[in-house]
């Protein structure tokens, strides 16, 4: 099977935590692409979405879906997103497509989070992937020398610029054994905008799209 095909699993698994007029935050990638697709084929009343991306918003649109606002919805009732990677504790990467500071201020605004891949995705230990660190330009190279001396190796994302005008360093070689602590320190460095680092506000659901179906997994 391939990993699109599981991916489109896990996201057709994920209608199942949302209820008619919700307002349901929306992430940015290829999986929840398959989301926006089955929500909209679904043809649940939601009350609408909030969106992470300018990616996501063009394609809510065009199913018709109303993007509203995050300072006029309050709490988020659900929010749906894949990610890069995530550990068994539902700790995860996010950002390898550059969303990752909406992305994270959806998810600290909502109750539930429910995270979306395949299984190739599930690590013991998160690293492996290049950790996304999004900066103010001005502050890249001073970042850089910072994650150094955390022990990284920062790459900076030529010709990607976020959608607040941002740019993204990839922060490699790192075997993230205390996710919280990292994104903490991380977080402390100024210039800093977002670290993809999803710890101290870890996914409530994780549904793992693979070879004989989905699995769900909570914290
Ligand atoms: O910035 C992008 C997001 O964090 C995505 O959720 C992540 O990169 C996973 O993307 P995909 O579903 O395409 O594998």
């Amino acid at each position: 099977m391939t990993a699109d095909r599981k991916k489109q699993q896990a996201a057709q698994a994920a209608l199942a935590h949302v209820r008619e007029d919700q307002i349901i935050g929306i992430g940015t990638g290829s999986t929840v692409n398959h989301f926006i697709e089955a929500l909209a084929a679904q043809k649940l009343r939601i009350r609408g979405a909030v969106s992470s991306s300018e990616a996501t918003t063009a394609r809510l649109k065009t199913h018709g879906i109303e993007v509203l606002d995050l300072n006029s919805t309050g709490e988020l009732d659900i929010y749906v997103d894949g990610a890069d990677e995530s550990d068994r504790q539902l700790r995860l990467i996010k950002g390898g497509g550059a969303a990752l500071t909406r992305e994270k201020i959806i998810a600290a605004a909502s109750h539930r989070f429910v995270c979306i891949v395949d299984d190739s995705k599930l690590v013991e230990v998160l690293g492996r992937f290049p950790l996304p660190v999004e900066v103010i330009p001005m502050a890249r190279a001073h970042v850089a020398r910072a994650l150094r001396r955390l022990g990284g190796h920062p790459v900076y994302r030529e010709s990607t610029l976020t959608d607040n005008g941002n740019q993204i360093l990839d922060v490699h070689g790192l075997s993230i054994l205390d996710p919280i602590s990292l994104e903490q320190a991380i977080n402390q460095i100024v210039g800093v905008v977002t670290v993809g680092l999803f710890a101290s506000r870890p996914a409530d659901v994780l549904i793992v799209g693979g070879e004989t179906g989905v699995v769900s997994m909570t914290a």
